[in-house]
Parts: structure tokens; sequence; C-alpha cells
């Protein structure tokens, strides 16, 4: 009886579900990431050393590590336009065959390094044209370079599936072509569709074509919506383009009052709109700081929309910009909201039910990969 007693106490001080999980855990738990652009995420060393072998140069620095702390610090910059300054550098060096091979190849490597069971990978394909490099090239070099990470990460003891969205810049005028471009490799690595780039004075509304098109043909797509601009351009990439899920959706914040005596909490139309079709949100919180989109962990708009049980996602966005891992993003929530293993299960099914591949494949994703991995964490107490 008395060893029973102290078992339990033991129990509760040890026990998994109490506590914040630790760093190893974070990293070990599966995770499931929806939105991260390639040419946000290169090793700084390999820029460098793509840099001299293209003869690109006009990086800002050729020692890695000095270029690693350049571009977190200009992305810094507390402005959208400013942040996406800082990809002139990182397409410049994506220009050939190989450079987009072995890009690709290590994001695949690093994302599962850090975890990440399942990646969703942007890029814009209009931007890698520089040399020559037809679109079908493009997307055919990035597609062999994930196959070829998804086997250096298996060599390795890592499991992880990378399907490409395609993504078409806003400013300019290719949507159409780039959404025919996802379209056709939809059965040969790409996933799904995109629109981003400097959003204030690019609606969604803009590139309408290629969300009808798309629409037409069964296909999947996000925008990129509510980061720079507010609710408008949410509603436009809801109701007039039909997205599947909204990149960043940070701003769907404007539509819900929280009464600061009692806390009761009022959603307007389109944030209930949102919330009841569960509609995702591509949510990537160190961008959000650094574009000025939200102000701190603490007073991200993640926490709200989590409590109030909206379809939030934990997202990288830029790894290199933003100096930041789906592990790290994770640590800063759980920093901010307390969070535990449950708190990162529930996002992590979230992401899962909300990726483009087919509705079999993400449901044996959860039962059997996700699921195990988790409970796996949160059994680990016992052993102890
Ligand atoms: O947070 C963002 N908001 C809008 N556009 C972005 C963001 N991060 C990257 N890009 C843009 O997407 C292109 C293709 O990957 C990048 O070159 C960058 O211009
Ligand atoms: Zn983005």
């Amino acid at each position: 009886m008395t060893s029973q007693t102290t078992k339990q106490t033991t129990q509760q001080t040890a026990g998994q579900p109490l506590n914040t999980p630790t760093a190893d855990q974070i990293r070990r738990a599966p995770k499931v990431l929806l939105h991260d652009h390639l040419d946000g995420g290169l090793r700084p060393a390999t820029i460098v050393e793509l840099a001299r072998e293209t003869g690109y140069e006009n990086l800002p620095e050729t020692d890695a590590d000095k270029l690693g702390i350049w571009f977190r610090e200009a992305a810094d910059s507390g402005s959208l336009e400013r942040y996406l300054e800082t990809f002139a550098h990182t397409c410049a060096v994506m220009q050939t065959r190989d450079a987009l091979f072995r890009v690709a190849a290590e994001c695949a490597e690093d994302l599962a390094e850090d975890g990440v069971v399942y990646a969703e990978v942007r890029y814009a394909p209009e931007q890698h044209l520089e040399n020559g490099l037809t679109l079908e090239e493009v997307v055919e070099a990035v597609n062999d370079g994930f196959r070829e990470g998804e086997r250096r990460a298996r060599a390795n003891g890592h499991r992880i599936r990378v399907g490409a969205l395609l993504t078409a810049m806003r400013h300019a005028a290719r949507a159409l072509e780039i959404a025919e471009l996802a379209n056709r490799y939809r059965d040969t690595g790409v996933v799904g569709f995109d629109i981003a780039g400097a959003e204030a004075g690019f609606p969604p509304t803009r590139h309408l074509d290629a969300f009808e098109y798309l629409k037409r043909e069964n296909n999947h797509f996000t925008i990129h919506a509510g980061e720079a601009f507010g609710l408008p351009s949410i509603w436009q990439a809801l109701q007039w383009c039909g997205a599947d899920r909204l990149g960043h959706g940070v701003r769907i914040i404007d539509d819900i009052e929280v009464d600061e005596t009692d806390g009761s909490v009022k959603l307007g139309r389109l944030a209930a709109y949102v919330r009841d079709k569960r509609i995702p949100l591509e949510m990537c919180p160190t961008s959000n700081l650094q574009t000025g989109a939200a102000t701190s962990y603490a007073d991200h708009p993640f926490g709200l929309l989590r409590k109030l049980q909206f379809r939030v996602t934990v997202n990288t966005d830029n790894r290199l910009m933003s100096g930041t891992s789906m592990s790290r993003e994770f640590e800063h929530l759980i920093g901010a909201f307390g969070y535990t293993l449950d708190d990162m299960l529930w996002t992590t099914v979230n992401a899962m039910k909300s990726a483009f591949i087919p509705f079999d494949e993400r449901l044996a994703m959860i039962s059997d990969v996700i699921k195990p991995g988790y409970a796996e964490l949160k059994s680990q107490w016992l052993f102890q």
C-alpha cells in the first residue's frame, strides 16, 4: 500500500501528461509541415558553394555562418516587402538542374533530421528560368531532388514523404500557366498550387482564372492570405477563389472579439465560416514576428485560435530567413502557451488531415505513423 502510494506520487511528477516536452522529445515527435518555401530553406554553406560554382558574385557574405546571420537580420525588417528582397540571393543560386536537385535533396534530409514525417514544400518555378531551364525541367529537378533526399533520410534511419506545391508569384501574370504545370505533374510529385509574394496591391482575385481552372480539374490549392493584408484578402481567397487552405491567415483574428471583462468571445461571419468549415490555417509564428504580422510569441493569434479550436497548423515558412525549424517553432509555442505533447499531437493531426495527398494516405499517416510516434514518447516515463 505504502509503495503504491509512493509509485503514484512518482507517476505524477515523472508522468508525461503534466510535463512540458523536452527539446529531445520535440525533435523526435513526428511532425507535419504544410508551409515551407524551398528557396527559403537553403543551408547557408550550400548557398556559398553554389554561388562559387555558378559565378554569382552578389552575396552579402561569403562566410557561411555570417551569411546565415545576414539572412535572419535582413529578414527581421517588420515589412513583408523587405523580407521578400532576401530571396533574390537564394533564387540566384537556384538556376541550374544540379543546384535545384541539391537544394531539394538537402531540404528533405534536413526536415527528416528534425523529425518531419510529411512535408509539402513550395517554390515558384518561374523564378528559376534565368539560365534557360524550362518550367518542366525545374519541376523535374526538384522532384528528383526530393526523391533523393527521401532516400538519404531512409539511409539515416528517418522516414519522410515530401510533396511539392507550385507557387505563382502574385505580382506576375503566369498563374494560369503554373496552375496547368501543377496539374500536369499531379501524379508525379506535385500535390498542389499556391500564390505568394507581396500581398498588398495584389489581391488573390487577380489570379481567378488559375483557381477556376484548378477547381475544374478537381485539384488543390492554398493561398497566402491574411498575412500583410487583412480580412478582405482572406475573404477573397476563400469566397472568390475557393482556397482549400490559407497560408498564414493570422489576420482572421481581426474578426474575433474577446470581451476583456468576462473573456467571452464573439466570432464575425468570416471567422465563424473559417472555423465551421475547418479551413486549415498554415501558421508560421517566427515569420510573422519578422514581417510585423504579430508582435510576440505570447501575443501570437495561434494561442487564441487553438483555444477556439480553429484548424491551426504549425509551420516554418522560411527556415533560413527565420533561423528556424519545425522543432523550434514548437519550442516557441510551448514556451508561450505551455503546450504538452497532446497539443503537439492535436496540431500535427490537424496538419495531416489538411494535407493535399489522398484521404487513405492521410489516414494511414495519422494512425500508423503519427499517433504511434506520440504514444511512444508519451509512454517513456513508464520505463524510466
Ligand atoms: O511569407 C511569405 N509571404 C509571401 N510570400 C512569401 C513568403 N515567404 C516566401 N515568399 C515568396 O514565395 C516565393 C516562392 O517560394 C519566394 O521567392 C518568396 O518571394
Ligand atoms: Zn510563405
